[in-house]
């Protein structure tokens, strides 16, 4: 509607209500304001079709609680504790609620009804990613051209690649470190969570930038930067959207996504000069299965953006997960020493000889390693961010409550997987429960890789990472927690279990010092000297 006529209406409303000064007018629109900011709260308290779902009252009239939480890098200790409180159903927000149902979280899942909400588009750097997409067929289409590059076939035939930059480039890092501890008695120190951050940023390197990044041996740390300014500027914008239209804002959070969006740019110039000077591809590795990337369904090429924003989710979507995983796991071992011994007797009695690295296949076919990853991947999984989806028109019946279309449905991985009417004893580390007949059950029921059609899409990857530097780092060393280490088998949280260093969810959760908690004395173990 033109602005004249929007003005026409106005001034006969303001005449029909008897306004007809300047003072009249201020005093209408205050009162207008006030009766907002009365009647909103009043609304999401007493009359939304969310009022009858439990959760604070602070929480049902504003977002702030919840984006405080997500801010601070609570978010996986804060929808825990509000579900311990209120139960499996809980309002975080005036138009979010959360579940910690698994078998409810698997339903919202499984097909594309319940959209990624704008949360995730919000956090995008150069176009909407396959990762952050909101809209189904551009998720459809990306899976389509880029699943190939995932599927385990191919990360088998790149197993020399991650095993090589992963495992066996950290055994060779900390053999040589502990070289260095014999004035301590063999024994020298390690910070676990940096080795196993940069072997992952090594391997993203190798497999989607063309060579490894050798981030471990050169300790630089430029893309690593990048590449965290990058993951917090997009949970800041997904929060507070306005922040991207304010240029001094977070200016060096700013500055770095710019640095890795050209450093991606030149990489993808760089292999593409390659291939024409001497007609081939390098090496195969996932850089080329992108650049090649086609929809098997419709031809579709994949385009110059879109590449480049599927390269920088390499490194957003596969260096954080995987070694925040790596680091938590750890922690576990040194935490419960009698796990920790049992599942190195295993890997060294399986595989004594430590002039080769194990591979993936063999250290899969280890139950009890098995059994600690998934317990791992339970008790921390390490994507345990504000995941909203949206309900779809018609709505949700979830846990007894109603939720109207078009309200949110947060995602509660963490919660889930400690929810004491599915897990027993579920605050503790104990991987038994992945042993015997039920085994293959209960590890379907562990969420930490998602489900559903947005299921992790690198999880091969991840999978290959995991078990083949868990598997050669527990073999090659004795490791135990600092003497003057805060945390350790020795302090126990309130259920008397050893409490767990402090994490930091920004999506995915990784341990909040790692420079202070992260520390590790290791020696080659008697086997492998
Ligand atoms: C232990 C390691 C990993 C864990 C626990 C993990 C977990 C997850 C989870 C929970 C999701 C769903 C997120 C959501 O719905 O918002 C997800 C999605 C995704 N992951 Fe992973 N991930 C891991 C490793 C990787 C790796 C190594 C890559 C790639 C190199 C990767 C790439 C992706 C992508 C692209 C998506 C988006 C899929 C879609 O929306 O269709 N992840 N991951």
């Amino acid at each position: 509607m033109p602005d004249s006529i929007i003005a026409k209406h106005a001034i006969e409303l303001a005449k029909e209500l008897g306004i007809s000064s300047t003072a009249d007018a201020i005093i209408a629109a205050a009162t207008c304001i006030l009766l907002y900011f009365i009647s909103t709260p009043i609304y999401h308290l007493f009359l939304s079709p969310l009022a009858r779902v439990p959760g604070p009252r602070l929480n049902a009239i504003s977002n702030i609680p919840l984006n405080r939480a997500v801010l601070a890098g609570n978010y996986h200790l804060y929808s825990r504790q509000m579900h311990e409180k209120y139960g499996p159903v809980v309002r975080l927000a005036p138009n979010k609620v959360s579940t910690s149902n698994t078998s409810d979280t698997r339903t919202i899942l499984a097909t594309h009804a319940f959209r990624k909400s704008q949360f995730y588009d919000q956090g995008k750097l150069i176009l909407p990613s396959l990762f952050s997409t909101t809209d189904p067929e551009t998720n459809k289409v990306r899976r389509r051209q880029l699943g190939n590059a995932f599927a385990m076939h191919t990360i088998r035939s790149m197993e020399d690649l991650v095993i090589q930059d992963g495992a066996w480039s950290l055994v060779k890092h900390w053999r040589a470190l502990a070289e260095s501890g014999g004035a301590n008695n063999g024994w020298a120190r390690a910070n676990y969570y940096q080795g196993f951050h940069s072997i992952a940023i090594d391997v993203i390197g190798a497999l989607g930038f063309g060579h490894s990044f050798g981030i471990l041996q050169s300790g630089n740390a430029e893309i690593i930067s990048w590449i965290n300014d990058a993951l917090k500027m997009s949970s800041i914008r997904s929060s507070y959207p306005i922040t991207k239209h304010i240029p001094w804002m977070f200016k060096k959070y700013k500055r770095g996504e710019q640095q890795l969006i050209s450093f991606v740019k030149s990489t993808v110039a760089e292999r593409r000069k390659l291939i024409q000077e001497t007609g081939k591809p390098p090496r195969e590795d996932i850089l080329q299965r992108f650049i090649e990337a086609v929809d098997p369904a419709t031809g579709q090429k994949i385009t110059e953006d879109e590449l480049h924003t599927e390269i920088i989710l390499l490194n957003n979507a596969g260096t954080d997960t995987t070694s925040h995983t790596l680091s938590w796991t750890l922690m576990y071992l040194l935490h419960y020493p009698d796990i920790h011994r049992r599942v190195c007797k295993d890997i060294r009695s399986a595989f004594p000889d430590h002039s080769a690295p194990i591979r993936y296949d063999e250290a899969k076919s280890l139950p009890y390693l098995t059994a600690v990853i998934y317990e791992s991947l339970r008790m921390m999984p390490s994507v345990s961010g504000l995941l909203p989806r949206v309900v779809p028109s018609g709505g949700f019946e979830l846990g007894g409550y109603h939720i109207p279309g078009k309200s949110e449905i947060c995602l509660a991985f963490a919660a889930c997987q400690r929810n004491s009417e599915m897990w027993d004893e579920p605050n503790r580390f104990k991987p038994e429960r992945f042993l015997g007949p039920h085994a293959d059950q209960r590890m379907r029921e562990v969420m930490a890789f998602s489900s559903g059609v947005r299921v992790c899409i690198g999880r091969n990857l991840a999978w290959v990472e995991l078990y083949t530097v868990l598997a050669n780092i527990l073999r090659e060393f004795d490791m135990r927690v600092p003497e003057d280490s805060e945390y350790g088998p020795q302090r126990k949280n309130e259920i008397g279990e050893p409490a767990e260093i402090p994490g930091a969810a920004f999506i995915t959760c990784g341990p909040r010092n790692p420079k202070v908690d992260c520390w590790i004395d290791i020696r080659r173990h008697s086997s492998a000297v």
